[in-house]
């Protein structure tokens, strides 16, 4: 039953789901969109539900606009991100300075169901994010509606989200260590349906199409008590490497 995991992942941060995703599969990025903020709703607890993705373009774009806001699923993280053309890898990471959510969303999206929204853009009406206890994530914030700049134009869809990334080169000969990494311009999708989870440190997406949900859920359960341990251990004093090896190496069994 897959909302069953939108009540298993509310225990854990990103960071425990990242630890998850690249200790189990691989995924140097962990799952992990850099660059948002949290905007409301600091009480450290986690985001978590399947995204419902909406894909925004210029307003010349010939598709029409769609209402994406009137027709959101219980238990969705509402995720808004621009064509490649909007983006940039440079802060504010959008060349769009106009808003695209907004506190009356933020009700209607609330009263639907929806966990949260975040937003590869800008958003409006902090205050009342806060006021309705509705978390919100962005990029920036923005102060002017989005009409006549951009509008939404696909629902459902996926959504691919620029971003620049420091990538593992083999060092070429005679080249020490330093020049070994460079930043990449990588494009990091998003499917509609997959499991987000939100909190202070921004976003992790769970590629759930080709994740097995019952071996991630144990193996962060059981990286948490690892890592307890590993507190444990650093409180009384004693060196953080040993303890780390002994209770991690447990795990990757
Ligand atoms: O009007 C808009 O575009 C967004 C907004 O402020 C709201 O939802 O409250
Ligand atoms: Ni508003």
């Amino acid at each position: 039953m897959p909302d069953e995991y939108i009540r298993l992942l509310s225990g854990f941060s990103a960071c425990d789901v990242a630890d998850g995703l690249q200790n189990v599969y691989g995924l140097s990025d962990g799952g992990y969109f850099p660059n948002l903020s949290e905007r409301s709703c600091k009480n450290g607890k986690s985001v978590v539900g399947r995204a419902y993705t909406v894909l925004f373009a210029p307003a010349s774009d010939p598709r029409p606009a769609v209402n994406y806001i009137d027709a959101i699923p219980e238990g969705s993280v509402v995720t808004l991100a621009y064509t490649p053309e909007l983006q940039t890898t440079m802060a504010p990471y959008t060349y769009v300075n106009n808003a695209i959510f907004g506190g009356l969303m933020a009700g209607r999206a609330q009263f639907q169901g929806a966990s949260g929204t975040v937003v590869f853009g800008r958003v409006r009406d902090v205050d009342e994010f806060e006021s309705l206890h509705y978390p919100v994530y962005s990029y920036g914030l923005g102060a002017t509606a989005s009409k006549g700049v951009v509008k939404p134009v696909a629902v459902g869809v996926p959504l691919d989200i620029v971003t620049c990334a420091a990538v593992p080169q083999e060092p070429a000969a005679g080249e020490g260590a330093g020049s070994c990494h460079q930043r990449r311009r990588t494009t990091m999708r998003i499917e509609s349906g997959d499991y987000i989870v939100c909190d202070a440190h921004g976003m992790v997406r769970i590629p759930t199409a080709n994740v097995d949900m019952e071996k991630l859920i144990s193996y962060i359960k059981s990286s948490i008590e690892a890592d307890q341990l590993v507190a444990r251990d650093i409180a009384r004093g004693e060196p953080a490497e040993a303890s780390k090896k002994r209770y991690r190496s447990a795990l990757s069994k």
